[in-house]
């Protein structure tokens, strides 16, 4: 080591070590014992003034300190490893899902139709319309969320909260099974593996809101037929949600929130949207105009696509 540098080193050195060895005088908490390097230094630093050049300066207590940090970061490290994220995939697997690569049900058998679009586009108002008419099954991400947060006794509860709140995406395992395991309730209620006579046919609202979501649900639970997609301007979309906010009781349904909701749909929803446009895969109707006719121009667009 150059000698200007072992002089600045020794003089901060000495400067603390003598900063602590006066609390310590006064402090019974902060005593230094005599076999610790600290007060070796001390006692060796008496005049604290740096060490002429050449002098045999002694550095074993830097390695000391080297040596003990980098174990005790190694030991932060390993022991952060082995402790369970917050989002764990894990968890997900108290909701029942068994690991496979083939989806649970063939495009053949159900039909599976994602709605999509801003936060207040009048994704639930139009899935009510098509429920009535086309004989679908809804199932809405939010609401079964939601409901998994109120069940008693649910791990998830908390985290789910905290996510709605913040207008952020609960992680895909967690939602993807809930989505799963209602599919399968809905099917196996109907008790002849069909809704309302026909294979069944879910209506899938507000998802996916996320890549991952789009790839694990197409993956292990079933193919889209295609993705409705309810495109309105944020404006209105603001004023249609803090309008429904006043009855709803919804913990999203305020500014702050919205505005969060707003930011996760830009960033994070509409990529999945573009992804599957790229694909042709997109029925895009303008959310804007009084619910009635946003729906007779959902009945249009949807009309030879073989629902
Ligand atoms: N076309 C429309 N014109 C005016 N108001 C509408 C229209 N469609 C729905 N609304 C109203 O806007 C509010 C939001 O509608 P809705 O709940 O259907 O939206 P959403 O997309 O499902 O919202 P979220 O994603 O937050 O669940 C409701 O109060 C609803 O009555
Ligand atoms: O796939 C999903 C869908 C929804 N969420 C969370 O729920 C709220 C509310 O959803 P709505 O469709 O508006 O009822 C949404 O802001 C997300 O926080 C989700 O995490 N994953």
């Amino acid at each position: 080591m150059a000698a200007p540098t072992q002089r600045l080193l020794w003089r901060q050195l000495t400067r603390a070590t003598s900063r602590s060895a006066s609390r310590s005088a006064s402090s019974p908490c902060l005593r230094l014992t005599s076999t610790s390097p600290a007060s070796a230094f001390a006692r060796t630093s008496k005049a604290s003034s740096p060490p002429p050049e050449g002098s045999n300066v002694k550095f074993w207590p830097f390695v000391v300190i080297i040596v003990l940090g980098s174990l005790g970061y190694t030991f932060l490290v390993t022991r952060r490893a082995e402790m369970p994220a917050i989002d764990a995939p894990k968890k997900a697997d108290a909701l029942g899902a068994p690991p496979k690569s083939t989806p649970t049900f063939s495009a053949d058998d159900v039909t599976v139709v994602f709605v999509l679009g801003g936060p207040g586009a009048g994704k639930g108002t139009q899935c009510a319309n098509l429920v009535a008419d086309y004989g679908f099954h809804h199932l809405s991400a939010g609401d079964l969320l939601r409901a998994e947060q109120d069940r008693p006794g649910s791990q998830f509860g908390d985290l789910i909260k905290d996510y709605i709140k913040n207008g952020l995406i609960v992680p895909m395992e967690v939602t993807v099974q809930l989505l799963e395991n209602a599919m399968v309730a809905a099917i196996d209620s109907s008790g002849k593996g069909e809704i309302a006579g026909k294979k069944g046919k879910f209506l899938i609202d507000g998802f996916p809101r996320k890549m991952d979501q789009a790839h694990k649900f197409e993956e292990s639970v079933c193919p889209a037929k295609f993705v409705l997609f309810y495109d309105c301007p944020e404006a209105e979309m603001e004023r249609r949600l803090l309008n429904r906010g006043k009855t709803s009781g919804r913990t999203d349904d305020n500014a702050e929130s919205i505005r969060k909701r707003f930011r996760t749909f830009i960033e994070t929803s509409m990529p999945v949207v573009d992804y599957y446009e790229k694909l042709g895969r997109v029925i895009k109707v303008d959310a804007t105009p009084k619910p009635e006719d946003v729906y007779k121009d959902t009945q249009k667009q949807i009309a030879g696509k073989g629902i």
